[in-house]
């Protein structure tokens, strides 16, 4: 089940400030069921008082930009989260005190303190974290890990490699991890352990199941990421690129609608997709 037929979603993004952030906003102003009714932006924010029109490029909305994340839970059915790792955590636990609204994340790079709000949030609000929005990208976690299932560790060493522009802040990128999680749990193994993200200069042979990560920054790269099955005599590569960010706004849009119909709980795009 998703928002009834004919009701209108009002949604509020953390993050209003953000390359995501102002997509996502753009395009639910151009979306009949939604209504964008708050925008969140760091207290010290250029953009604190910009009307959110001016942000996403769109008309104005006589909305401004706020830093109080109480306020746009209050006005909202639904929050979108594209801000930062400390904000989202603040943000858990905010919609924890309160109960709601439901709430989807999207944000990568978050630690186990962050992940445990979520957690925590998910007890009594529905939930949805996904590192990444798009449809491509689920399915290629969903091939990677069927193909981490049919591969043999001791036959076909994996390794993922990513690309993305210069100002994203972590590494490796969420959806690398997320591919490698799904890897490791086909093939049965413990990914804290098989993950390698670092080569020292002088080190040992790689270890039969290692997951070896691969992260380039630089230029304007939305977002590309490779799975290597590399066996002794064939090589296996599924690989996915994002050619315009505006499939993580609908992603995410699509995501916040499925989620306002489900029970507490926490919710990955799989579950929107029926990828489980
Ligand atoms: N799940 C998915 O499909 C995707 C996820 N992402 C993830 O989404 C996040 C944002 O990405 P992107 O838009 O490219 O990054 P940006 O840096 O462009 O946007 C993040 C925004 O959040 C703002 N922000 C930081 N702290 C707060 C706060 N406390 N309250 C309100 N706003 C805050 C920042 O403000 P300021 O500039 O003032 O610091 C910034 O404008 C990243 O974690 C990224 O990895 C990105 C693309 C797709
Ligand atoms: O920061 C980005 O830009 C992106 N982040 C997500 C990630 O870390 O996987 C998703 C997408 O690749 C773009």
């Amino acid at each position: 089940m998703s928002t009834p037929p004919g009701k209108i979603l009002k949604i509020a993004v953390l993050g209003a400030s953000g390359r995501l952030g102002r997509l996502i906003m753009a395009e639910i102003t151009r979306r009949p069921d939604m209504e964008l009714v708050a925008g969140v932006v760091r207290h010290d924010s250029v953009m604190l008082g910009a009307d959110l029109g001016e942000l996403a490029g769109t008309a104005l909305t006589g909305i401004e930009t706020s830093v109080s994340m109480r306020d746009a839970a209050d006005a909202a059915d639904l929050v979108i989260d594209v801000s930062g790792p400390q904000a989202s955590a603040a943000f858990a636990r905010q919609i924890t005190e309160r109960g709601g609204p439901p709430f989807v994340c999207g944000v990568t790079g978050l630690g186990q303190d962050e992940m445990a709000m979520l957690n925590a949030a998910s007890q009594s609000v529905p939930v949805l974290y996904a590192r990444n929005f798009s449809l491509g990208a689920a399915v290629t976690r969903w091939l990677a890990s069927e193909a981490a299932r049919l591969l043999p560790p001791e036959q076909f060493d994996l390794e993922i490699v990513e690309a993305h522009h210069r100002r994203k802040a972590d590494a490796p990128s969420g959806t690398a991890l997320a591919i490698g999680e799904a890897a490791a749990e086909a093939r049965g193994l413990d990914f804290e352990t098989q993950a390698i993200f670092d080569r020292p200069r002088q080190g040992a042979a790689r270890p039969v199941g290692a997951i070896g990560f691969s992260a380039i920054r630089g230029g304007g790269a939305i977002g590309e990421h490779s799975a290597l099955f590399l066996g002794a005599f064939e090589e296996l590569e599924i690989r996915h690129r994002a050619n315009d960010r505006f499939i993580f706004a609908r992603g995410a849009l699509e995501a916040g609608k499925w989620l306002t119909g489900q029970a507490p709980g926490l919710y990955g795009i799989e579950d929107v997709l029926g990828l489980k």
